[in-house]
């Protein structure tokens, strides 16, 4: 086992190639204008599953038809022209599907064109079937660590695991949250079209399948948004042989388990599969090509994550090398090749033999062959469409393409599930418009590990050049989760969390949260961010006890903000009237310090 300390952080230019290859095989058969079982479906059940885009799917339904039947009169009527629909969509992941959704609430007549699979990437080789695999190895690896237990007054025997049933697990949860978003498109009426689409020009698409001269066909739309997505980035001199060398499309299929599987890249797919192997008992070697681990993380939330995730499992790691070749091997009989290249200098300087390779490299926008020539567009020199913060898509010389959008991984902007889906109902309203444009820095991120990593909006590395920049003085209020009874009941006291904000203004750059349902507790602070509340405000409102949210609660009472709080003012005018408002109430027990604080 070794350990290479890395030198500061190397920003990377590993930019994602455009994709050469898509999902392997497009198979449904003809469904053009599938508006059967419309009523179907229990809507209620599908809004729990966890698809970002489904919350809202109840009320949707509600005026369904009266909204249709405007729907059908304003795509004849706007612009004197007759368009099959008011919105077309290529591309039904999240992203699609969400706009889809919004859409219908505002009115619009809808088509989406699916290549391959309703719910793309996330939910048949993404978010979904990976959560699955987490949980499932997650509870194994709870239940075998004895000392955990113990400490609780628990005991356990021999725990032991199916691998079929826990792959079964994920294939069978992918494809109960596909039937359900197919559903809830069907009984809002929205045509599923199949086939792969391309621009015909600003206003028209065309959508088939090879070979197959009984589907497909060319729709008008008034407005087109290009959802395709991405598929795995492999970079040059490794062959994916889908069993020894394979990217998390095979992964996700736990079709075996090997010995000793090595993991290229240490990003959100590297770490939560090393998450899931290692539960089940294999050991892990990354592979990566910036000097430390985990580059896209905060610098001191990285150190821990490496801390709780990495040391004390089975993993090792090179940093500051690329795998410059791979030769595949046989499962149980040779094993893979791989050679190192140290990533600055271009020397070999490692070979490993390791019995598998998971390749987690990034992602690769899935774009060719939407012929985006037709609009006097291209992609970038990566594949992604270029867009503007309202999502339109610019042409070759940086002009807005009429009526056309462009969101989700295809972007490039910010390659999240929920992110497809906001970006997506941020270009229907400005479709409908209402202008709109999605800040980015308030979208949150999560890492399912054990514990769960998670974050909204800059590093602290960032914020630091931020305020040297602008001139303001950078806040940092820190909190562990050591001093939160709830975690502390559950054993559960590694993680930290991390809050980064203007001094002057109250305003949040950033929190950073590592330890038990990170992923959850995160969306206190982007919220906050999304409405543009200030911690001199925040700070004033109550979290149950004991609660994990208080870990979120401890960092705003941390945080000392020069600005006064806008209650306050509230709070002594309603005062004055005989009423305590509830900021008012709260103020005297906001006087717990916060276990770690920094100025
Ligand atoms: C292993 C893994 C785990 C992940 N976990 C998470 C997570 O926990 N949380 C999270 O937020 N994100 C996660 N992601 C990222 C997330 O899956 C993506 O950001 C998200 O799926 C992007 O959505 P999208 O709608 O832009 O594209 P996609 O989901 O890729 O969907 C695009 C769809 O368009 C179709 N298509 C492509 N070209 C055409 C064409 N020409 N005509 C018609 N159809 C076409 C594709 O077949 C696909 O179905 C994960 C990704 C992976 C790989
Ligand atoms: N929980 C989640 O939200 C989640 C989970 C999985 C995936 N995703 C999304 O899927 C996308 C892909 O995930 P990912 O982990 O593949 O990408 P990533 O960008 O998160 O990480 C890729 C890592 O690979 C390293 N790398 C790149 N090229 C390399 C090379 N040739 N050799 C060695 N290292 C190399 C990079 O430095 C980086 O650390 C991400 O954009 C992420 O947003 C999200």
């Amino acid at each position: 086992m070794f350990a290479i300390v890395g030198a500061p952080q190397q920003r990377l230019a590993l930019g994602a190639k455009q994709a050469t290859s898509g999902p392997a095989s497009f198979v449904r058969p003809a469904q053009a204008a599938t508006n059967a079982k419309r009523n179907a479906y229990n809507i209620a059940d599908a809004t729990q599953h966890c698809v970002p885009a489904l919350a809202g799917v109840r009320r949707s339904i509600v005026s369904r038809q009266t909204r249709q039947v405007r729907a059908a009169a304003a795509t004849q009527a706007s612009s004197g022209e007759k368009f099959d629909y008011d919105l077309v969509i290529i591309g039904c992941g999240v992203g699609g599907h969400g706009a889809a959704l919004h859409a219908v609430e505002c009115g619009l007549k809808v088509a989406v064109i699916e290549g391959h699979d309703v719910g793309g990437t996330c939910v048949n080789r993404g978010c979904v079937p990976s959560k699955a695999l987490l949980a499932a190895s997650g509870r194994v690896r709870e239940m075998r660590d004895k000392a955990h237990l113990a400490a609780m007054g628990v005991q356990v025997g021999a725990v032991d695991f199916d691998r079929q049933g826990i792959a079964n697990h994920a294939r069978d949860l992918a494809s109960t949250i596909q039937g359900n978003l197919r559903r809830s498109l069907e009984a809002l009426g929205v045509d599923i079209l199949v086939g792969a689409a391309k621009l015909a020009g600003n206003q028209r698409v065309r959508y088939g399948l090879p070979g197959r001269v009984d589907v497909g066909g060319e729709v008008s739309a008034r407005d087109i948004i290009i959802a395709t997505g991405s598929v795995p980035f492999v970079p040059p001199g490794i062959p994916i042989d889908g069993k020894t060398v394979f990217t998390s499309d095979h992964a996700l299929k736990l079709e075996w388990l090997p010995s000793w599987l090595a993991i290229i890249g240490s990003g959100y797919i590297g770490l939560e599969f090393s998450d899931v192997y290692t539960a089940l008992g294999t050991e892990v070697t990354f592979i990566e090509a910036v000097d430390n681990l985990m580059p896209g993380f905060d610098r001191e939330i990285a150190r821990l994550a490496q801390r709780l995730l990495i040391q004390g499992r089975p993993i090792d790691y090179h940093t500051g090398v690329i795998a410059s070749k791979v030769t595949p091997g046989v499962p149980g009989v040779k094993p893979v090749v791989i050679e190192l290249t140290d990533f600055k200098t271009k020397q070999l300087v490692d070979t490993l033999e390791v019995d598998a390779v998971l390749v987690a490299t990034g992602r690769a926008p899935y774009t060719n062959g939407l012929n985006l020539a037709a609009l006097g567009a291209a992609t970038d020199r990566r594949g992604f469409v270029p867009v503007n913060d309202k999502m339109q898509v610019l042409d070759t010389k940086g002009a807005v393409v009429p009526h056309v959008y462009c969101i989700g991984d295809a972007n490039g902007k910010y390659m999240l599930a929920h992110a497809a889906s906001a970006q997506g109902i941020s270009a229907v309203e400005n479709i409908c418009g209402r202008p709109h444009v999605l800040n980015h820095l308030s979208v949150p991120a999560a890492c399912f590990t054990h514990p769960e990593v998670s974050f909204v909006g800059v590093t602290q590395e960032k914020a630091e050049e931020m305020a040297r920049e602008q001139g303001f003085k950078l806040g940092i209020s820190k909190t562990s989760f050591k001093g939160n009874s709830k975690a502390l009941a559950e054993k559960e006291g590694d993680g930290m969390a991390k809050l980064l904000y203007r001094k002057d203004s109250g305003e949040i750059l950033g929190v950073h949260i590592i330890g038990l349902h990170a992923a959850d507790l995160i969306h206190e602070a982007s919220n906050a961010i999304a409405t543009g509340q200030r911690l001199q405000d925040i700070k004033f409102n109550v979290h149950a006890h004991p609660t994990l949210s208080e870990v979120l609660d401890e960092l705003f009472k941390g945080a000392h903000v020069d600005a006064p709080a806008a209650s306050s003012s509230a709070s002594a005018a309603a005062a004055d009237k005989g009423r305590a408002p509830a900021a008012a109430a709260t103020a005297a027990p906001a006087a717990k310090k916060p276990a770690v604080a920094a100025a």
